[in-house]
Formats: structure tokens, C-alpha cells, sequence
């Protein structure tokens, strides 16, 4: 089995980790690294991980490296590892939006196998999304473990080129915070018709996850079971309308590609 580190025990490394583990991965073959102790020494407990603030002993111990940081952190410590180590045989797997494999590969100042993933926060649960890209350097072994670590929190969608990475951050990466703030606007519009905060919280999550559970269960389009909601006339007709009369499709269209261009726009500022 491979040792892995994961650099960062954030929201995105946590929820990996403890999926990674839950999939039966050996947790002494897992080492978390975080500055503060608070995080890392947390996960530890509860997994049996092991835990350092030095990314560099986790570095050294570890085939596969998971850079679980802020974008603007990733080429930082790359360029710490490879002046600390050979990292020849080493396989880094960055899960930061805007960070191109490029930057990865000028920081560790070596042709090196480089793969990146974008997950989201359902993976926390479980129910995550995670676009994965290699670079020409990743071997099949490579590609196979980074497969088994992002399977282990959701579903995997391999990308035919890293552009497709900043497209799947608009499409799932960002996206759980689309529905969350709809239904943050459902709950607020409950409250006004006289529900109390936690009943207005109950029906907008039990709605949306009844939805959800019928999306992924029906063979039938979206857009029908969307149909099937709608009397002709009726109460959802007047709110749907109102949806599209407001431009939700162009609105919908402009904010994924907002995420997009700032993708873009991160993955230039971190070059
Ligand atoms: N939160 C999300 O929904 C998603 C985040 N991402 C990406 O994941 C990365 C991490 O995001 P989050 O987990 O949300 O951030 P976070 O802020 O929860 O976690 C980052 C962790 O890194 C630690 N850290 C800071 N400097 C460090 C260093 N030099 N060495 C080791 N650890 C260090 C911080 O203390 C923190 O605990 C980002 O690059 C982000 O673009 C990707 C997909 C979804
Ligand atoms: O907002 C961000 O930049 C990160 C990437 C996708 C979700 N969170």
C-alpha cells in the first residue's frame, strides 16, 4: 500500500482522508500535516492517521502528496518539498482550483507526475463529485491510487484536457453553494409566511433532498419530472414563470461562467 500525505487539514483534505479511511485504507499508511494542531491532531484521534507540522517529513514519507491548500500556497510549498528531497519518484495530487499543472511542474523544477483533482463539499458525506486531469508524467499506478482516493468520498469524472478542470469548478466544484443559497432564499421567504426557523429549515431540506433522491432515481428527464410538478394554471406555473421571466437560464449561464473566468483568472495570478 501507498503512503500518502496530505498537505493541509482543511475542509476538502479532512473530508478525504476520513472517506479514504472509512474505504478501508491502512491509516498508518496516512500522514496529515497543518500548521496548527487543532485540525491535524483531530483527525489523528479519530482515524489513527499520523499527523506532523512538518510537510516535509510528511513529504518524505509519502509516494503520493495531496496538496490540500490554498491555491496561492500550492507552488510555495512544491518548491520546499523538491529542494528538500528527490521527488522523482513521487506523484503530487493537487485539489486547489486555479493552479495549473504548469505552476506545479515549474515549482518542482522537474518533469514530475502531477495530477489535478476538483471535488466538492458533499464529499464530506460521501456524495461528492471529484474532476480528475493527469499530466503526460502520471503513470497508470498513479492515476489508478489518485482514482481510489477521490472514489473513496464520491463519484470520479476523468478529464479529457485541464481546461475541463476550471469548467467542472463551475459545474460541481462551486455548485453546492448554488443550492445552498437557494435554499437559504427558500427558508428566508418561510419564515415571512409565518414558519419558525427550524421548521422553514425542515421543509426546504427535506424538498430539496426529495428532489435530489427523485433526479437520481427517474430515468426521466429533469425537465419532465419538472413537468410533472406543474398543473397547467396552477401554483408551480405562476412561480416557474416568474423564475424565467427574472432570466434564472441567463442568470444561471452568467454566474457558472463567473466561476469559470475566475478559475482562469486565479490560475494567471498563481502562475
Ligand atoms: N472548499 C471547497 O469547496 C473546495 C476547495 N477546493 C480547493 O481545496 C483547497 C483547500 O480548500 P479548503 O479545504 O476549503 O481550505 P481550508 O482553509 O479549509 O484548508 C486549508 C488548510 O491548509 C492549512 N495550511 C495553511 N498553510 C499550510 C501549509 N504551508 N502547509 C500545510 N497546511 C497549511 C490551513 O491551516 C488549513 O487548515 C483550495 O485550494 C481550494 O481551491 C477544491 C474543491 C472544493
Ligand atoms: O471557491 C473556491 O475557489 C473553491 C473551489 C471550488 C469550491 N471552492
Amino acid at each position: 500500500m501507498k503512503n500518502i500525505a496530505f498537505i493541509g487539514a482543511g475542509n476538502m483534505n479532512s473530508a478525504i482522508i476520513t472517506g479514504l479511511v472509512n474505504t478501508g485504507y491502512q491509516a498508518k499508511n496516512i500522514i496529515v500535516t497543518n500548521p496548527s494542531p487543532e485540525k491535524r491532531e483531530k483527525l489523528a484521534q479519530q482515524l489513527g492517521i499520523l499527523e506532523t507540522d512538518n510537510n516535509i517529513d510528511a513529504a518524505e514519507f509519502a509516494d503520493v502528496i495531496v496538496l490540500g491548500i490554498k491555491p496561492y500556497l500550492i507552488a510555495q510549498v512544491c518548491q520546499q518539498i523538491r529542494q528538500a528531497m528527490d521527488i522523482s519518484n513521487k506523484c503530487f495530487i493537487s485539489v486547489a482550483a486555479g493552479c495549473s499543472i504548469a505552476t506545479i511542474e515549474k515549482a518542482l523544477n522537474k518533469p514530475c507526475a502531477v495530477i489535478r483533482t476538483m471535488p466538492n463539499t458533499p464529499s464530506q458525506i460521501g456524495l461528492g463529485v471529484s474532476g480528475l486531469y493527469a499530466s503526460a508524467n502520471a503513470n497508470q499506478l498513479q492515476i489508478d491510487i489518485a482514482e481510489q482516493i477521490m472514489s473513496a468520498v464520491g463519484i470520479t469524472k476523468w478529464l479529457n484536457s485541464e481546461e475541463q478542470i476550471d469548467h467542472i469548478t463551475a459545474v460541481s466544484g462551486s455548485a453546492p453553494a448554488y443550492f445552498f443559497l437557494f435554499m437559504e432564499a427558500m427558508e428566508k421567504q418561510a419564515q415571512v409566511f409565518g414558519f419558525s426557523a427550524s421548521d422553514s429549515r425542515k421543509l426546504v431540506q427535506q424538498t430539496a433532498l426529495g428532489a435530489a433522491k427523485m433526479v437520481c432515481d427517474s430515468d426521466l428527464a429533469i425537465s419532465q419530472l419538472r413537468e410533472n410538478v406543474t398543473s397547467k394554471g396552477g401554483t408551480t406555473q405562476a412561480a416557474l414563470t416568474t423564475f424565467i421571466d427574472g432570466g434564472l437560464q441567463q442568470l444561471v449561464t452568467k454566474a457558472m461562467n463567473s466561476a469559470l473566468d475566475r478559475a482562469k483568472e486565479m490560475a494567471q495570478d498563481n502562475s
